[in-house]
């Protein structure tokens, strides 16, 4: 029998992943431990996925030893890693849409064709009711909210047989304020009934609140790790992430006045769904220049629709929209060429081309090109991204590197270069710091008031009420099919926004 202290689930030593030149992991000690919440923290690419990803069989290590029950496993592909019983729910979820709930779960837990309906989702109901995972069964997977479609995630972990591990790739990024304390209840549910979960997170405050262990990686090498015991502080886990660099504070500097000039309109406009119902009306919006203009709401309250509307992407079903006074058709070039830059929901899946380089995807995106002979020269302009403020100040990967390799806070990075880059007259914003490191978080909301200083009218959609306090000049709320009249910041408050949030004006 081994010591009470030395008991683990899975244990790596000197676990190393190299990509061509670049080493993403190198010679990795993690011990994961029963009935216990491991954090694993680190700046955007620093290798967090990799090792994950190792660990859940997605990759073959290139080097070092994975053990489990006293021996050397092998992991690689994710059936063997299933099969020792580890799971892993993603960011971006493998589920198929116009299935249900159940058929989902019998898909990936069922060996057979048939199955036992009844009893399967008898399971279900057990399972998700024992860790207040709220889901039906028999909803389809399309009518689900990200929040919804993490939770079959997470019961079709629980189901597998044998399930003892569980990673988590940041959770509560997909997740609106109001589920984030649910979710890390139910992490502790889980830890409570022995379960090994490793968390990644850029959430520090998620961290106290529920981690046993934490492991700091910086590109690519482990170099810190503590437990709950040691005393874990805020200071100390930024200090571990971020070494000798510095952790900006942002700050709106009050008083600033904004133009009286209007830069985006919208009025009485009605705006459609994708099945053709009503997701907004008596829509009316006005974002002066050089305002930030933010927009609170629970998630699926339009925001999606909303920001499409203001990009050119969906168009109106009544009303009007004009950028600087002119009236636009839902026409993206329309859009481009009046000054509106947008940056949306949902990068990696949207803005992504599969095998083309973050300079390739400048150009696309109206990166104006440089005429080399009857080519283009494309070292003049990879130099002028690279040794573009923006790029630098984001810290932008080489402009040779493929997109679809980026980690998914340096896609964030390449989209939001782009979008600034661009010195718009109107910016679009969705959740701008999804998916980012702290400092990177803090860079990006201080271009964005900065931006905004120079005269660019932002709307910024956000889920973090923090964020949109700390931006914006006025507050507008998306609830029961209308947005609100809006608010200004410096005289409203917190709650009042979350009762709109829930409730809207007639409140
Ligand atoms: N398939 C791949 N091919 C080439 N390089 C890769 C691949 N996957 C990851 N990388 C690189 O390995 C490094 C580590 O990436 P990883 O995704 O593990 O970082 P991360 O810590 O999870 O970052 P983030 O917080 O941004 O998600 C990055 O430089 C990334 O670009």
């Amino acid at each position: 029998m081994e010591k009470h202290d030395e008991r683990y689930l899975l244990k790596t030593k000197g676990l190393t992943k190299v990509f061509g030149p670049l080493v993403a992991n190198s010679e990795i000690d993690l011990v994961v431990k029963p009935g216990s919440i491991h954090a694993i923290l680190g700046e955007n690419g620093a290798g967090k996925s990799t090792l994950m990803k190792m660990l859940y069989g997605v990759y073959a290590p290139d080097g070092g030893s994975i053990m489990m029950d006293g021996e050397e496993v092998e992991l690689h592909p994710p059936t063997k890693a299933r099969a020792k019983g580890i799971g892993m729910v993603f960011q971006d979820f493998r589920v198929v849409p116009a299935l249900t709930i159940l058929d989902n779960i019998a898909l990936s837990v069922e060996k057979g064709f048939t199955f036992n309906r009844k009893k399967l989702k008898q399971r279900i109901i057990e399972i998700s009711s024992k860790y207040g995972l709220a889901v039906n069964p028999d909803a389809y997977v399309w009518e689900l909210d990200l929040g919804q479609r993490q939770r079959l995630e997470i019961v079709k972990v629980l189901l597998a047989e044998n399930t003892r591990i569980i990673i988590f790739d940041e959770p509560t990024s997909v997740l609106v304020p109001q589920e984030v304390e649910a979710f890390l209840n139910m992490l502790r549910m889980l830890r409570a009934d022995g379960y090994g979960i490793l968390l990644i997170t850029h959430k520090i405050n998620e961290v106290l609140a529920c981690a046993d262990q934490v492991s700091v990686l910086r590109s690519g090498v482990l170099t810190y790790t503590a437990s709950k015991e040691d005393g874990l502080t805020a200071d100390q886990l930024i200090g571990a992430m971020m070494g000798d660099k510095e952790l900006k504070t942002v700050e709106k500097q009050s008083g600033i006045q904004t133009s009286s000039e209007l830069a985006l309109v919208i009025k009485d406009g009605m705006i459609k769904g994708d099945y053709g119902e009503v997701i907004i009306q008596d829509l009316n919006l006005q974002v002066r220049k050089g305002q930030i203009v933010g927009v609170a709401g629970i998630s699926g309250s339009g925001q999606k629709e909303l920001a499409e509307v203001l990009f050119g992407l969906r168009g109106l079903l009544k009303g009007s929209i004009e950028v600087a006074g002119k009236p636009l058709k839902p026409d993206v070039r329309a859009f481009l060429e009046a000054g509106v830059s947008f940056v949306s929901e949902d990068p990696i899946k949207e803005s992504v081309i599969p095998g083309f380089s973050i300079l390739q995807h400048m150009v696309l995106d109206g990166m104006e090109l440089k005429k080399k002979g009857l080519g283009i020269d494309w070292k003049a302009l990879a130099q002028e991204l690279e040794q573009s403020e923006q790029a630098q100040a984001l810290a932008l990967a080489a402009s040779s590197r493929r997109a679809d390799t980026l980690s998914g806070g340096n896609v964030q990075r390449m989209v939001l270069t782009r979008a600034l880059i661009r010195k718009p007259e109107v910016l679009i914003i969705s959740y701008p710091s999804r998916g980012l490191d702290i400092g990177t978080t803090r860079t990006i909301q201080q271009h964005l008031l900065e931006l905004a200083k120079q005269g660019t009218a932002i709307v910024l959609f956000s889920e973090d009420l923090d964020e949109l306090f700390k931006l914006s000049d006025q507050l507008v709320v998306l609830a029961g099919k209308r947005l609100t009249s809006p608010y200004e910041t410096a005289s409203t408050n917190a709650a009042q926004i979350g009762q709109l949030m829930l409730k809207g004006e007639s409140a």
